[in-house]
């Protein structure tokens, strides 16, 4: 055949499908960009909210950042399905352990965040203009993940503080946004902490996103995200010894359960679920 001829139909096929990806792509990255100051114009309109209510950087402004949240899943199309917040009725702290695949998961978050409740973030969210100062004010507790002795030392005074100002504490163990369909490994500084205080894990575990949110494919459409609340797990008695078993039961029970909500078949990784 004519090498023009090839050439003309391949471009026949190519340009709408070009065509498409730019479309979606841009469709994709204009609601990632409309997300973003969604939550930095909200964050400039909770600060003064907080400030006139509770004066200063407490836990007690995460009731109203909660509230202003919940109002995002109405511009995106998110819903939730929540089971088993009676497992959040614990008396005093405990440390809240979930899975993490995007920043929506924001929405996750203040959709269930029981009362006196702070999070542990990286420390680079504190500069992210009114969305930082709304972290700051609302007492997300930051660590620097290159440094592993500065967190371990943050998480010590964490421990204490729990303890004193009754304090819950929401941790993402695998210490980095994931949207893969799995869980990545967990790390270990969720399980020090809560042995160290000496107070109970929650499991919390959210289904898969990448039926409506998902990079790779440029798609963000609005859907339904299932949230379960898990029974506590108690620590008392454990010691450090005891520390990569609980890392890796909590890892095993999630994962399983965050394969039945994303209505997946559980694939056995037969690895260790450890990060190394
Ligand atoms: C109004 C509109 C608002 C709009 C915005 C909406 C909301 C904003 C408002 C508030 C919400 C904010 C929510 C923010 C969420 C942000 C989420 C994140 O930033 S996730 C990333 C940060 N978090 C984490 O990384 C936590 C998980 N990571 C860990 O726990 C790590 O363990 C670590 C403590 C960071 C250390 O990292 P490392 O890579 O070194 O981990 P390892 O687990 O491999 O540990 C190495 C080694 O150290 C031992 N270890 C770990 N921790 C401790 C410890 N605390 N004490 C003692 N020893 C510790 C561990 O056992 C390993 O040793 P060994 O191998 O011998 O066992
Ligand atoms: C004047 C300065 C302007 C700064 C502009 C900042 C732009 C960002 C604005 C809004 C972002 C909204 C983000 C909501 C909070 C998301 C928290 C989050 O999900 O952080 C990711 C972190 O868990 C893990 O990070 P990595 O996956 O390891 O990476």
């Amino acid at each position: 055949m004519d090498l023009w001829w090839l050439l003309w139909i391949s471009l026949l096929f190519l340009v709408p499908f070009i065509l498409m990806e730019i479309s979606s792509g841009f469709k994709f990255h204009f609601k990632l960009v409309y997300y973003c100051a969604m939550c930095l114009l909200l964050s400039a309109l909770a600060a003064p909210m907080c400030l006139l209510t509770n004066g200063g950087r407490t836990v007690n402004n995460m009731r109203i950042i909660s509230r202003v949240v919940r109002t995002l899943k109405y511009f995106f199309g998110v819903r939730f399905e929540v089971k088993g917040l009676e497992n959040f009725q614990i008396d005093g702290p405990c440390v809240i352990i979930s899975n993490h695949q995007s920043i929506l998961d924001m929405m996750g978050l203040m959709e269930i965040l029981p009362d006196r409740c702070v999070q542990i973030a990286k420390k680079e969210l504190m500069y992210a203009g009114s969305v930082g100062l709304i972290t700051y004010l609302g007492g997300v507790i930051y660590i620097n993940r290159k440094r592993t002795s500065d967190a371990k030392s943050i998480m010590a005074a964490v421990a204490q503080a729990m303890i004193s100002d009754n304090l819950k504490v929401w941790i993402y163990p695998e210490g980095t946004r994931n949207n893969s369909g799995d869980l990545l490994p967990f790390k270990k500084g969720a399980f020090h902490l809560a042995l160290q205080a000496q107070v109970p894990i929650i499991p919390v575990v959210y289904s898969s996103l990448t039926s409506f949110y998902n990079q790779k494919k440029n798609l963000f459409t609005g859907g339904t995200v299932k949230v379960e609340i898990l029974p506590k797990i108690d620590t008392s008695g454990l010691t450090e010894n005891d520390i990569t078993d609980l890392t890796e039961r909590c890892h095993q029970t999630m994962r399983q359960v965050f394969f039945r909500l994303s209505n997946k078949p559980y694939e056995s990784n037969g690895q260790s679920n450890c990060a190394q």
